[in-house]
């Protein structure tokens, strides 16, 4: 084994100069299929896909010669253990291009599925599906959508699924991991992560019982005793979304307070006009306000801000580029005009933050500190841009009043998408890992999916279920490949850095009503944090922030304590069983 540090720095330089040119041209082709799918396209992504991981496989297996444990640098130490792990390049170039050619299949698979009513008229998921999930509130248009999808998404990928698993399990464990759950899972360092992951969980479950009970009695107002059961689930196709995993689509069927405070500026935005392009500018003032970085012109010049109308098909859900040039950067989102795409801009807005403020990493560190920090960044500032004060003055609402009432109404209105989001971001994940340990067999995909439905989210299928179907496919990240419990993290530590802004901010009042808005503090200490990338343990990068090195979930609860208090007091009121003891409980099916 070579113990030549000074040998293994030049290496290193030669890795990063080298992987910047292989991924940039990686990246620009996948960017070309993704807004351009086509079989020419597809071809040119798959060809450099090979050439990047014959990169990886060569320098990999370099790295892998060298003995670490005397060096110096801890950097150097740190990058050289990256690369030892080659992934995907771990396997054959058959099994490789088979891997691939699965990948880029069930995402396109996904991305063109649409559904077809018998009048012959279609619909995409982007924006038809999605505009009828939040808005009908016709139980059997809704049932229309959901089942629609999951015939036309889901079931489809069932077979190319199983397969899928197969190869990235290979790939795992030629890397040394007992399976892709677990390598997923390293890439926290973190070694009681899922036993912190179900504290978590633990504490925050009575909020979500509460949220779960109170909803389940506003939709009881709305769709009687036929469809749903004051003890037992609620069918999954009713909550506003086509997954059920924010609720802030029926905050009309729910609101406390119908004559205080509004809180959707949707209205405000399609009446004065607002586009894609105004909603980006309107982020990217947030962001410099805090003098963090703005976009730079190629930015605007090359993004993909709406769904193109040119015939294109694209792959419609929302992400952001690094094309690891250290100038190119670009999100690639099919937003519509409403309140819920202003947050999702802050999302994405919040990745390309996190590239800026890394470019000058070696390509190994332009990551988050965890993936959850990366997908916390935007959302952090998301929850000032939703305060009804900040709204306000952006124009987006008028009547906006300081009382208990309001309060209340804002209150829910975010409980409805980040205590909603709870379960559903943590059961994500303990189904795939348990498909890729095996624990979950092809045979019971589905049943297993709606027992973990059932169990952390109280949801029940509105219509029978079989292994015929395939539901989780119809959720994107699973045919995508992209992980989901980052987002469970993300939105427990985004309101620890949501607090600790606020401090730095010399916030005064509750946590609910702070707005970071133009507090150079605030912008400084997170921008610090984002020019670390993944250079050192994110336990570091958390105790630089909030003081401390641990993910808690006090924040949350303290952001929320008005309403946890509310809640209890009202579900207390109507006498609301908190869970669904009536688990076998069905609606009367069509
Ligand atoms: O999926 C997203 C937003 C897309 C994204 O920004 O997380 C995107 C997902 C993605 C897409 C294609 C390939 C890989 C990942 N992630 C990024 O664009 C990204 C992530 C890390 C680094 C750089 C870019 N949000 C999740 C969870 C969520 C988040 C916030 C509010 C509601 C819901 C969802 O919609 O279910
Ligand atoms: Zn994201």
């Amino acid at each position: 084994k070579n113990t030549d540090e000074l040998h293994a720095k030049q290496f290193l330089e030669e890795y990063n100069s080298t992987a910047e040119q292989v991924w940039n041209t990686y990246t620009e082709a996948s960017w070309k299929y993704n807004t351009d799918i086509n079989e020419a396209n597809k071809e040119d992504m798959l060809k450099k896909n090979l050439k990047m991981s014959a990169h990886t496989l060569q320098y990999g297996l370099k790295a892998r010669e060298y003995d670490i444990t005397d060096f110096q640098d801890p950097l150097v130490k740190r990058i050289i253990l990256k690369l030892s792990d080659i992934e995907r390049a771990a396997l054959s170039t058959a099994e490789l291009e088979e891997y691939n050619t699965l990948l880029s299949n069930m995402e396109t698979k996904y991305s063109i599925a649409e559904v077809c009513r018998t009048d012959g008229t279609c619909h995409p998921l982007d924006p038809d599906l999605q505009k009828i999930m939040a808005e009908s509130r016709d139980y059997d248009e809704l049932l229309f959508a959901w089942k629609g999808w999951r015939d036309a998404a889901g079931k489809i990928l069932r077979e190319d699924y199983k397969r899928y698993v197969e190869l990235a399990n290979k790939a795992a464990t030629l890397n040394g991991h007992t399976d892709n759950g677990a390598f997923w899972r390293s890439l926290y360092e973190t070694p009681t992560f899922e036993e912190d992951l179900e504290a978590l969980w633990k504490e925050l479950e009575p909020l979500y019982l509460n949220v779960h009970a109170y909803v389940r009695r506003a939709l009881y107002k709305h769709y009687g005793t036929k469809y749903i059961n004051l003890k037992g689930p609620i069918p999954a196709h009713l909550l506003g979304n086509m997954w059920a995993q924010t609720w802030s689509g029926i905050m009309d069927l729910v609101m406390p307070y119908p004559d205080a405070t509004q809180v959707d500026a949707t209205p405000a935005m399609v009446a004065q006009g607002w586009n894609s392009t105004r909603m980006f500018q309107e982020s990217d003032r947030f962001f410099t306000s805090m003098g963090l970085l703005p976009m730079p012109q190629e930015f605007w010049d090359k993004s993909m801000l709406e769904k193109p109308s040119d015939g294109r098909q694209v792959v419609c859900h929302a992400s952001a580029w690094d094309f690891y040039n250290r100038k190119d950067f670009r999100i690639k989102q099919c937003t519509v005009v409403t309140m819920d795409d202003l947050i999702t801009v802050h999302h994405e807005m919040g990745h390309v933050q996190y590239f800026l403020q890394y470019k000058d990493q070696p390509v190994s560190f332009r990551d988050g500190a965890n993936p959850g920090f990366h997908e916390a960044i935007g959302d952090v500032l998301a929850l000032s841009v939703s305060t009804p004060k900040h709204l306000q003055s952006i124009g987006l609402l008028d009547k906006v009043e300081s009382n208990h009432e309001s309060d209340i109404n804002f209150l829910m209105s975010m409980a409805l998408d980040k205590i909603a989001f709870l379960p559903f971001g943590y059961l994500m994940d303990q189904w795939r890992w348990k498909v890729f340990d095996g624990r979950i067999p092809s045979s019971e995909y589905n049943k297993e999916w709606w027992n973990l439905r059932l169990k952390y989210q109280g949801l029940c299928p509105p219509v029978t279920r079989t292994e015929d179907d395939f539901d989780p496919g119809a959720k994107f990240h699973i045919p995508a490949n992209v992980p989901y419990v980052r987002y469970f993290v993300s939105f427990i530590i985004q309101f620890q850095f949501h607090k600790a802004l606020c401090d730095a901010a010399n916030h005064v009042g509750p946590l609910h009503t702070c707005d970071i808005y133009q507090s150079k503090e605030a912008g400084k200490l997170l921008g610090d944090v984002m020019k670390l990338g993944y250079s050192k343990p994110w336990p570091e990068a958390m105790a630089m922030i909030t003081g401390q090195s641990k993910m808690s979930a006090q924040p949350l609860m303290q952001y929320f304590q008005p309403l946890i208090q509310w809640l209890e007091e009202e579900n207390n009121k109507n006498n609301e069983v908190r869970g669904w003891p009536n688990y076998n409980w069905k609606p009367s099916g069509k």
